[in-house]
């Protein structure tokens, strides 16, 4: 596993195995993931890449019968072996789906939901935030003159900017996106491809993507999976130029997955 960087790890992954009651869905996984970094998770259907983000703000742990061994040390700290503050780390730790799934309320109701959880109430604060994070996923000029309109009005791939400027809106650190562009046209797919070459200048972020393209177009590092393991992790170039695992090389020239 080769990878060169200069940024802090803000994800140290050690040893980690879950399973889904007897099912082993993720095996000795042992990798980190960057500052300011983009990491992109790539394998064939069903091989873990959901399950592994989902470890990452310990979302898993609303599923029963789910168990895990090992270290997910975030900053630093094992987030598996303390007492974490769930509603804290997911301020810290934001998230995207494969399909935007904005509330139906406002465009601004929607970006100020996370900021009003955590106690903001002045309206100049909450107008602030929300004109921020809304120009950082570019969807501000679109939107400001229909603020009170209702998010569900807005097309595809303006609800999956507007899921992003939402998790922005709590000023994350990382943002995990699990396939953010694969219900999107070609269009609306670049625009977040743009948005998250962007973004990593002051978040750190995470995809899931089944593009390989994408993940060749955006990512630093990326990680190979199969049957719940970690086959190869590098520098994104190393890994689509010159793969060290056949197994890599023969998914990513399309032999099988
Ligand atoms: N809640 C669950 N209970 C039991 N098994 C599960 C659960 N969620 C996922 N699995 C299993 O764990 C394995 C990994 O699933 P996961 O969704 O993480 O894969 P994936 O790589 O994201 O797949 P896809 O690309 O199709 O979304 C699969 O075999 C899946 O059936």
């Amino acid at each position: 596993m080769q990878t060169t960087t200069a940024n802090k790890s803000v994800f140290d992954v050690k040893d980690l195995n879950l399973w889904y009651g007897s099912f082993h869905a993720l095996i000795n996984l042992n990798f980190s993931m960057y500052k300011n970094e983009v990491t992109a998770i790539i394998g064939p259907s069903g091989c873990g890449k959901s399950t592994f983000v989902k470890t990452l703000n310990l979302m898993v742990n609303m599923i029963p019968n789910v168990h895990m061994s090992g270290e997910i040390n975030y900053n630093d700290k094992n987030i598996l072996n303390k007492k974490i503050d769930l509603v804290e780390l997911r301020k810290q730790i934001g998230m995207i789906f494969q399909k935007g799934n904005p509330f139906p309320q406002s465009i601004y109701d929607n970006v100020a939901y996370g900021p009003r959880i955590h106690g903001i109430k002045k309206k100049k604060q909450l107008d602030e935030i929300v004109e921020e994070s809304l120009k950082d996923v570019a969807l501000w000029d679109e939107v400001k003159d229909r603020l009170q309109s209702a998010a569900l009005g807005l097309s595809g791939g303006q609800q999956q900017r507007l899921c992003i400027a939402r998790a922005l809106a709590t000023k994350p650190e990382v943002v995990l996106m699990d396939e953010p562009t694969s219900a999107l046209d070609p269009i609306s797919t670049l625009k977040i491809e743009e948005l998250i070459t962007k973004l990593k200048e002051k978040y750190t972020i995470v995809i899931v993507t089944h593009n390989m393209q994408q993940a060749a177009r955006i990512s630093d590092k990326t990680a190979f999976f199969l049957n719940g393991e970690v086959v190869e992790f590098s520098d994104t170039n190393q890994l689509f130029s010159n793969p060290s695992d056949k197994r890599t090389e023969d998914y990513i020239t399309g032999r099988f997955g």
